[in-house]
C-alpha cells in the first residue's frame, strides 16, 4: 500500500528481489469506531488530567490499583435495566467463555477485595484510572470508550466515608482551578426512595430496577417514567409519592415528608455536618432528584454538575453496601466515586482552563562535524545521567537547521560540538534564551547541569 495514496500494489507485481509481500488491501488508519488515538498533544493532556487524578488520590492516602479491562461478563449482568448493562462490550471468547470489557471499575474492585478476604484489613481506600467500555450502537455517535478515575472506601459503614471522597472530589476541582462558582455536587440518597417504595409497599426486590427508571426522569417524560414504573409494580399513586418527592427542596421539607427517625435525613444532616467541619460545605447542594443510575446503590447519592447547566454530570458516585454480598462476599459497607475523562476536559475548555504543555528539552546536542558524533554520544549520556531531557539530532544536518529545530522544540540550550573547541576539550554552549553563548569544559556542562537539576 502505497503511505499516502493508500494505493494497492497488485500481488506479485513487486520486482523480484522486493521486500515482504505487497499488501493486498489498504488498512483504514482510523481507530475502530468510538475509540480515540492519543497522539503527543491528546497523550500530554491526559497525562496531566491523570497526573492530578493521582496527586489528589495520593494526598487522602488511597493505593492506586488496577484490573484487567476483559472480566467474566458475569461481574456486570445485572437485571435491573441499567443502559451500562444493556451496552456491554461482551463476547464468547476462544475457551466459550462468556467475557466483556468492563463498563465500569467498581465490579472489578469488588471481586479483588473478595478475593483477598480476611487477608485485607479493612478499611480500604483503593483508586483506580481504568479504560472503560460501552457497545453502543453508532447511531448516537458517543464515544465507545473513556478513562475513568475510581475512588473508593470499603468497610465504613457512615457517611464520614463519603464525606472524604466529597472532598477528594473538592480537591481535584481546586488544584485544576475549577471554584464551587463553576460546580457543585448534588447529593441525596436512595433511602428516601427506599421509605417511600416501603410506605408504598412496593416489593423490595424492585427497588433497583425502581431506582433506575426514577434516574431517567430528566431524560424521558414523566408519562414514560410512570408506566415503565407501573411495569414494576409501581401503581399511580406510589409513583405519583416518589416523583414528588424528588421535588422536595430542602432537607427541613425532606424531614416533613419522611418524618424525624428517617435514616436518609439522619444520614444527609450527619454529612452536611461533617462537610462543613472539613470546609466544603459551600461545594454541596441536597438535591432530592439526584439518584444516579447504576443498581447497586444503597444509600447516599451524589453527582459533580456545572452550575451553567451546559454538561452531563461531571462525576458521579454513591453508597453500595450490598454489591460484595451479591458477589457471595460477606456485607461490607462499601461507597466510591467515578470521574471520567470527557465531560471535565469540556469544562476546563469552556472555563479556559487547560494547561498550554509542551515537550520540555534541556539540551539539543549536535555534532558539527559526524567524526564528532561518538563524542556527542558521551556528552548526551553525561547530561542524561544527571537528570537532563537531552535530543541528539540523528542525522548530519547545517548549524542553520539545528538552531531551528531548537526553536521548534523551546529547548533551553543548544551543546555544539566542534572540532577546534573539542581539541581544547570544550564544547560550544547556546542559550536559546538569554542569546548568551560561552564555550565550556564537559566536566563544567555537566556541574552545572547536575546542579540545576537538584
Ligand atoms: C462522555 C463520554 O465519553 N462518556 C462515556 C464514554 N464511554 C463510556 C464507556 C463505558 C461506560 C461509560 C462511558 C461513558
Amino acid at each position: 500500500v502505497d503511505a499516502t495514496s493508500g494505493k494497492i500494489t497488485e500481488p506479485g507485481r513487486g520486482p523480484a528481489s522486493a521486500g515482504p509481500p505487497p499488501v493486498v488491501e489498504s488498512i483504514d488508519y482510523n481507530p475502530p469506531r468510538g475509540t480515540r488515538d492519543f497522539p503527543p498533544d491528546e497523550m500530554r493532556l491526559r497525562s496531566w488530567l491523570f497526573q492530578q487524578f493521582r496527586e489528589v488520590s495520593r494526598l487522602f492516602a488511597f493505593e492506586e490499583v488496577d484490573f484487567p479491562v476483559l472480566e467474566s461478563e458475569a461481574l456486570f449482568v445485572r437485571k435491573a435495566g441499567e443502559e451500562i448493562t444493556q451496552q456491554l462490550y461482551n463476547f464468547e471468547d476462544k475457551g466459550g467463555r462468556r467475557v466483556s470489557l468492563r463498563p465500569e471499575l467498581t465490579p472489578s474492585l469488588a471481586r479483588l477485595v473478595l478475593q483477598k478476604g480476611k487477608a485485607l484489613p479493612l478499611p480500604v481506600k483503593w483508586f483506580a484510572i481504568g479504560q472503560c467500555w460501552r457497545y453502543e450502537r453508532m447511531t448516537r455517535g458517543r464515544r465507545r470508550e473513556h478513562y475513568q478515575w475510581n475512588m473508593d472506601i470499603l468497610g465504613i459503614p457512615g457517611v464520614e466515608a463519603e464525606v472524604e471522597l466529597l472532598s477528594a472530589i473538592v480537591t481535584f476541582f481546586k488544584k485544576v482551578g475549577i471554584s464551587s462558582n463553576d460546580v457543585g455536587i448534588k447529593i441525596s440518597s436512595r433511602k428516601v426512595l427506599q421509605s417511600l417504595l416501603e410506605r408504598f409497599e412496593v416489593p423490595p426486590g424492585s427497588f433497583a430496577a425502581v431506582c433506575v427508571v426514577v434516574d431517567k426522569v430528566e431524560k424521558i417524560t414523566r408519562k414514560e417514567v410512570e408506566e415503565e414504573l407501573l411495569k414494576l409494580g409501581v401503581l399511580k399513586d406510589a409513583a405519583d409519592g416518589i416523583l414528588n418527592a424528588l421535588s422536595v427542596r430542602s432537607l427541613t421539607e425532606l424531614e416533613g415528608l419522611l418524618g424525624t427517625e428517617s435514616e436518609a435525613v439522619r444520614d444527609l444532616k450527619q454529612l452536611f455536618s461533617l462537610a462543613n467541619g472539613y470546609g466544603f460545605a459551600d461545594w454541596l447542594v441536597f438535591d432530592a432528584s439526584v439518584v444516579r443510575g447504576l443498581a447497586y446503590y444503597t444509600g447516599t447519592v451524589f453527582e459533580g454538575f456545572d452550575k451553567e447547566g451546559k454538561l452531563r454530570a461531571i462525576c458521579g458516585g454513591g453508597r453500595y453496601d450490598r454489591l460484595l454480598s451479591t458477589f457471595g462476599g460477606e456485607d461490607t459497607p462499601a461507597c466510591g466515586f467515578g470521574f471520567g475523562d470527557a465531560v471535565i476536559v469540556e469544562l476546563l475548555k469552556d472555563r479556559g482552563l487547560l494547561p498550554s504543555l509542551q515537550q520540555e528539552i534541556d539540551f539539543i546536542v549536535f555534532p558539527l562535524e559526524e567524526v564528532l558524533r561518538p563524542q556527542a554520544g558521551l556528552v548526551t549520556t553525561k547530561l542524561r545521567e544527571a537528570g537532563c531531557v537531552v535530543e541528539l539530532i540523528l542525522e548530519s544536518k547545517k548549524m542553520k537547521w539545528a538552531f531551528k529545530h531548537a526553536e521548534r522544540l523551546q529547548a533551553k540550550q543548544l551543546v555544539l560540538l566542534g572540532s577546534s573547541e573539542w581539541e581544547r576539550g570544550c564544547v560550544r554552549v547556546k542559550n536559546l534564551s538569554s542569546r548568551e553563548e560561552e564555550d565550556i569544559s564537559i566536566d563544567e556542562l555537566i556541574t552545572k547541569a547536575n546542579t540545576s537539576k537538584e
